[in-house]
Order: structure tokens, then C-alpha cells, then sequence
């Protein structure tokens, strides 16, 4: 943080900065050594048999439940939205002495036509629906459809926006237009808040990734992901060792906390425990609650459940009693 800078408090947004040119310059990526890092990373830090469940439980609790498929209907979603509101079950929960009503996930995350669904469906929760919007995952609209998409969200109840960047300004090196893309973007989600999905592996390069997070930041992002889920390649540590970097480098400078979503195909607990300790070792406790990392996954729970029964019982269940989410 700059000095003299004030402490920003804990839930204040992050309002944005002007665009600054000199400041992307400075960014430069050894990629050798991001991968080295991101490779010692797991092994740096194996999180202790008991404290395994807590760290598990953590991780629920930081999970956009998600179903982002071609097939989703009103009734898968409704389906998500009740496990949403008891993601572990009872008898779990109970040999590990947390109360049920402790552990809800951060959020649930489906397309904006089925927003108004999930709205309904958690109702009487605290759990915010999040949109995936602008011509997601592709963002191959014009800029006025994209806008109208977030509108439409909004309205419809989502208080959360997951936004896709136009990845032709990063790859054509055009900073102006994705700072005001995402800027456009953040007016347009209003209390909403805002994740920028920079879709990492259509970037290029490392230094991309770096450049295009902090030009999200600066245009007023509440969380920068990685992925939409549906790239070839999608969550990996070396990509989030370069966006957690660029979150500490946005802090130091401007004071703004700005969280991190790792999203698509994170599908074990043994990942999830992964991006829990890049976040710590990189970012610190202060990253590890909801307000700051999500995990963005569709298939991630029922094998965090499965590892609490295993710590529970000593044995895996069967697999016809694991939930399909
Ligand atoms: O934003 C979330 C991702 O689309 C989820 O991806 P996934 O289905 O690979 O877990």
C-alpha cells in the first residue's frame, strides 16, 4: 500500500483507479519460475490430517456451485440451488461438531436466462445467485447486448455478475479498450458485484495474464477469475500464481483487497486444498473466506464430501450414496 494510504476497511469495494500505462509496463513474467513456484506450492504446505476437514469446509464455503451446461433446465437448477442450501450432510456435519447452519456455499452460479429460477429456488438464504454474463464464455456480442445481459441479470435478482473479457483487446495489446469495457461493465452491475473472467489460456502469454488483471482491477473489478470452464485449458496454479501476484502488486498500491475465483475443472478436494494454499502462501488469511476466493466449480463437491465421510468413518462410502453434484 502506498504510503500514508489509508487501511481500506474489510467490506469496502474496490472502486477502480484511472488506466495506468506505466504501471503494465513494469509487469514482466519468468515464466520457469512461475511454474517452479506453482509446482513446490502443493508440496510447501500439506495441510495436516486434522485440520484437513476444517480446510474442506472452508473450501465449501468459498464454492459458486455451478451448472453452466447446454442442458440445464428450471428443475437442474432448483436440484443445485437444494444442495446449495445443505451442501454436507447432516449426519457429517454433526460428527464433526460444525453446526449445519455454519456451512452454506458462497454462491450459485448459472446462466442469466435461469437466474429468476435460482432466485426462487433460495429464497429465505443469504446464498446470492451469480450470472454468467456478456455473451459468456465466448464474449463475441456487441458491447450493447453484453450491457443489456448484465441489466437483465441484475434485474432478474442475480447480485453477483461473472463478465467475460474480450480477449482480442488483450491479444492486440489495446489496454484502453478493455479498461473501458470493464469499466462499462462495472456500471452496468451497479451493487452487483463484479468477476472479470479473463478466459487465461486464449491470452497468449504470462505476462498477458498479469497485464489483463490489472487493467480489470483498475477498471473496478470485485474478483478477477481465471476461466470460464469452457477453454481448453482452464484453472491452473501457474496462472494463479501470476493473478495472485497481481492482486498483492493492486493492494500494495491502492490499498483494494480484490479477490481471486479459480473456475473449471477443479473437481477434486485434494485441488481445492491446492488453490487454499496458493491463496494463503501468496495472499495470506486475509484471502480466505468468501469475500475474497471463490472456487468456481460444478463437480467439486461430491468429492469434498466424500473425503469428509472418509475422515468421518475411515472409509469411502459407496459411490450410490455420494451426491452427483
Ligand atoms: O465458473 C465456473 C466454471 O464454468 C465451472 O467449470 P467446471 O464445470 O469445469 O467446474
Amino acid at each position: 500500500m502506498a504510503q500514508g494510504q489509508e487501511e481500506q476497511p474489510r467490506d469496502e469495494r474496490n472502486p477502480g483507479v484511472p488506466l495506468d500505462l506505466g504501471w503494465l509496463r513494469e509487469v514482466h513474467v519468468n515464466r520457469s519460475a512461475v511454474e517452479r513456484r506453482a509446482a513446490t506450492l502443493p508440496a510447501r504446505r500439506t495441510v495436516k490430517r486434522e485440520w484437513q476437514a476444517a480446510w474442506l469446509l472452508r473450501a465449501i464455503t468459498c464454492l459458486d456451485l455451478t451448472t453452466l451446461a447446454g442442458d440445464d433446465t428450471p428443475g437442474t437448477v432448483r436440484r443445485l440451488c437444494a444442495k446449495a442450501r445443505h451442501p454436507v450432510r447432516s449426519e457429517l456435519l454433526e460428527a464433526l461438531g460444525v453446526p449445519e447452519e455454519r456451512i452454506q456455499v458462497a454462491a450459485v452460479c448459472v446462466y442469466h436466462n435461469l437466474v429468476s429460477v435460482a432466485v426462487a429456488a433460495l429464497r429465505g438464504t443469504q446464498i446470492p445467485v451469480a450470472a454468467v454474463s456478456t455473451g459468456f464464455p465466448a464474449g463475441q456480442i456487441a458491447l450493447e447486448q453484453k450491457l443489456a445481459e448484465i441489466a437483465a441479470s441484475v434485474r432478474a435478482g442475480a447480485r453477483e455478475i461473472d463478465v467475460v473479457i474480450s480477449r482480442a483487446h488483450v491479444l492486440t495489446g489495446n489496454w484502453q479498450a478493455l479498461y473501458d469495457e470493464v469499466r462499462a461493465f462495472r456500471m452496468a452491475c451497479g451493487e452487483a458485484h463484479m468477476k472479470t473472467i479473463l478466459a487465461t489460456h486464449e491470452l497468449a502469454t504470462l505476462r498477458n495474464v498479469g497485464m489483463a488483471s490489472l487493467v480489470c482491477m483498475m477498471a473496478g473489478a470485485d474478483f478477477i477469475k481465471t476461466s470460464t470452464g469452457k477453454e481448453a485449458v482452464n484453472a491452473t496454479l501457474p496462472v494463479g500464481l501470476v493473478m495472485t501476484r497481481a492482486i498483492r502488486d493492486y493492494y500494495e498500491r491502492t490499498g483494494y483487497r480484490v479477490g481471486l475465483k479459480p473456475a473449471g475443472g477443479i473437481r477434486s478436494a485434494k485441488t481445492a486444498l491446492d488453490w487454499l494454499i496458493l491463496m494463503k502462501e501468496e495472499l495470506g488469511d486475509e484471502w480466505l473466506n468468501s469475500r475474497l476466493f471463490r472456487i468456481g466449480a460444478s463437480g467439486l463437491l461430491s468429492d469434498i464430501e466424500r473425503q469428509l465421510s472418509y475422515f468421518v468413518t475411515g472409509h469411502y462410502a459407496a459411490a450410490h450414496y455420494n451426491p452427483l453434484v
